[in-house]
């Protein structure tokens, strides 16, 4: 089933053909520390450490490996779902290409300059909402004036102020679902080359994913690549016309949305059956890094 380089099917007929991000057979590895081989008693460490060779394990590192050997291009115009079970690695790709993890084997090219905007993209709580779409704004690369202009647009698609002055106020008195709205509307405020987006569809309520989903759709006719990674099945047949699907960090399948939803139903068991669970307690802390 894996298929790398070939869609299953027929091409859709609007596949443009510049590419703007090609990922080139990489491998993304987490370091995890205090794994748990400094538990017990000074001469219990010391045992282990004359017994094992020093690998990661002994010396309390863990390496996750997240992605391997992932290659695709993705093109000008095109929106591309990633969908995956729990733990496959969906997120660990997007940051990557965002940018923001090293990889560990391979290349990452990008046309332009790819924004990510997870659900726990950072604004700053204790700021109101209306300085972080401000702040936001200018992070992007907005000036001063484009902000200004844009201002009651970003409020007005978040929505946050439908049941009161709610920009005014601090952003920890948001809900998340609030929250992750107010962050989508400043990411979709600008046009992006490249614009990668983790699951922000799934945290509004129905009117707002509509709005979103108009917005991705307007921001792919605006040239742009769309990346949108969701376990909703439908806001992935809403939104993209291409689905890259990954397990165990494989890219297992990659073509036309339909198809690769269909193989992926019959692997899950059935149409959104794969709701995200609620994330797991905190890991311990981890450090990816470039090196072996
Ligand atoms: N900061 C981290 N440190 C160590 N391991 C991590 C870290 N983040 C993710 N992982 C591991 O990397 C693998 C891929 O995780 P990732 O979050 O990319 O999956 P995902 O497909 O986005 O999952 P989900 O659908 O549950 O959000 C998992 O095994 C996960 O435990």
């Amino acid at each position: 089933m894996a298929d790398l380089t070939g869609r299953t099917g027929e091409r859709v007929p609007t596949v443009p053909t510049v590419p703007t991000v090609v990922v080139d057979g990489i491998d993304v590895v987490y370091r995890v520390g205090g794994t748990g081989a400094g538990r017990g008693s000074a001469t219990a460490a010391l045992h282990r450490m004359l017994r094992r060779p020093k690998t990661g394990k002994a010396s309390g590192v863990r390496r996750v490996h997240a992605v391997r050997d992932v290659s695709f291009v993705a093109h000008r115009g095109e929106a591309i779902g990633l969908i995956g079970t729990n733990g496959s690695g969906k997120s660990t790709l997007l940051k990557a290409v965002a940018g923001l993890l090293p990889v560990e084997r391979g290349r990452i090219y990008t046309d332009g300059r790819p924004s990510l905007l997870g659900v726990n993209a950072a604004l700053m709580n204790d700021l109101t909402g209306e300085r972080n779409v401000h702040l936001g704004g200018l992070a992007m690369g907005m000036s001063r004036a484009q902000v200004k202009e844009g201002y009651q647009e970003i409020v007005d698609f978040s929505g946050i102020n439908e049941k009161g002055d709610f920009i005014t106020l601090p952003m920890r008195t948001y809900s998340s679902g609030m929250a992750a709205r107010l962050r989508f509307s400043i990411a979709a405020a600008k046009d992006h080359d490249v614009l990668l987006v983790d699951e922000a569809l799934a945290t509004g309520d129905r009117s707002f994913q509509k709005r979103s989903e108009r917005r991705i759709r307007e921001l792919r006719e605006r040239a742009g690549t769309v990346f949108l990674v969701s376990h909703s099945n439908k806001s992935i047949r809403d939104t993209c016309e291409r689905v890259l699907w990954l397990e165990h960090g494989e890219l297992r399948m990659d073509g036309p949305t339909e198809d690769v939803l269909k193989e992926y139903e019959r692997f899950t068991g059935g149409p959104d059956r794969t709701a995200p669970r609620p994330k797991p307690a905190p890991r311990p802390k981890a450090a990816p890094t470039a090196s072996p």
